[in-house]
C-alpha cells in the first residue's frame, strides 16, 4: 500500500501526519508502528491522523497513535502541528480551529508570530480520573494528597519517588528533580510508565525549577520513550508546580527540543493555555508492506 504523509515537529516532538479527510486508509496498530519506526519506516514519536468533523460545532477530528501503535487521548505538540497542517494544506481558511480529540474538543489558534496557541482544557487531579489507583494508601494521605508515593521495583535506585498525578486528557506523573540532565530518566521513566498504580500506564515528567517563571523538563512518554518535548507533559508540569506553590501562572518550559510557554490561572475549571512552534519538515510517500 502506497501512502502519502507529511513529516512535522513541534519543539522536536516529531510526527507523521496522515490526511484521511477524503477517506480512511484502514491502518492497523502494526501499520502505525511501521510508520513510526526510525529504521524501517519514516520515524516519529506519534502518528497524527486528520479526519472530517464527526459532528457540528467542530471543524475536524484528529486521532493520535503512539509509536507503539496504541491510540491515545491527547497530544499537545501534535495539536499545534495539526493546526499548521490543515491551514497550510488549505483544508480550512480559519486560524482558530475546533478539533475533536478522544479527550474532547480543543481549539488551536495560529498566531501572527508563526507559533500556535492551544486551549488544552482544564487539568484533572481526581485520582480515579487520571487514572491513578490510590488503594491501600493511608486515608489521611488520600485526604490531603498532592503528591503520591510510587514504590520503584529497582533496588539500585531510590526505592520511592513522589509524583503529582494529573491528566490533561492523557495521564501524567510529574516529579521535581534538582537537575534534569542528571535525572535517571532512561531507568526510572519506564518504571513509572508501567507502574501498577497507573492503570492506563502514564507519561513520566522530570521537572527542574529554574525560577517561578521557568522550568526545564524531560518527559519519558507512554508508548514512545523519552521525547525532545511533550506538550501535555509541559501543561501537567506547570499545573503541578503551581499547585506545589513553586511556580507562577505563566511559565517558560525549556525542553530539549525547544521552548513551550504554559499559562494556567490555577482554578480547577481554568483551562491550561499552551503556546509553541509547529513546523513542516518534509512531504513524502511510503510503501507499507502488505504482510505487516
Ligand atoms: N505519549 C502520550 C501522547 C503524546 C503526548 C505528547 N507528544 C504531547 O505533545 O502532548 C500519551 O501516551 O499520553
Amino acid at each position: 500500500m502506497q501512502i502519502r504523509f507529511t513529516k512535522m515537529q513541534g519543539a522536536g516532538n516529531d510526527f507523521v501526519v496522515l490526511d484521511e479527510t477524503q477517506g480512511r486508509l484502514g491502518l492497523t496498530p502494526a501499520h502505525y508502528r511501521f510508520l513510526a519506526d526510525r529504521h524501517f519506516g519514516v520515524g516519529a514519536d506519534q502518528i497524527l491522523t486528520v479526519r472530517p468533523a464527526p459532528t457540528d460545532g467542530v471543524d475536524f477530528e484528529y486521532v493520535i497513535h503512539n509509536a507503539d501503535g496504541g491510540e491515545v487521548e491527547q497530544c499537545g505538540n501534535g495539536a499545534r502541528c495539526f493546526a499548521r497542517f490543515v491551514h497550510d494544506k488549505g483544508l480550512t481558511a480559519k486560524t482558530e480551529i475546533r478539533v475533536q480529540t478522544q479527550a474532547g474538543v480543543i481549539a488551536p489558534r495560529l498566531t501572527d508570530d508563526g507559533r500556535v496557541t492551544v486551549n488544552m482544557g482544564a487539568p484533572v487531579l481526581e485520582p480515579a480520573r487520571v487514572p491513578f489507583d490510590a488503594s491501600g494508601l493511608p486515608e489521611q494521605r488520600k485526604a490531603q494528597a498532592l503528591t503520591w508515593p510510587l514504590e520503584l521495583q529497582a533496588p539500585a535506585l531510590q526505592p520511592q519517588v513522589e509524583v503529582v498525578a494529573v491528566s490533561m486528557g492523557n495521564p501524567h506523573a510529574v516529579q521535581l528533580v534538582a537537575d534534569v540532565e542528571a535525572a535517571p530518566v532512561a531507568v526510572v521513566g519506564p518504571l513509572i510508565e508501567n507502574h501498577v498504580r497507573f492503570t492506563q500506564r502514564v507519561n513520566a515528567g522530570f521537572m527542574q525549577v529554574l525560577s517561578r517563571q521557568a522550568i526545564k523538563l524531560r518527559v519519558y512518554e507512554r508508548g514512545a520513550g523519552e521525547t525532545l518535548a511533550c506538550g501535555t507533559g509541559a501543561c501537567a508540569a506547570v499545573v503541578a508546580g503551581i499547585l506545589l506553590g513553586v511556580l507562577d501562572h505563566r511559565v517558560d518550559v525549556h525542553t530539549r527540543g525547544g521552548l513551550l510557554t504554559i499559562e494556567w490561572a490555577g482554578g480547577a475549571q481554568d483551562a491550561v493555555m499552551m503556546t509553541g512552534p509547529a513546523t513542516t519538515v518534509f512531504e513524502g510517500q511510503i510503501h507499507i508492506p502488505e504482510e505487516l
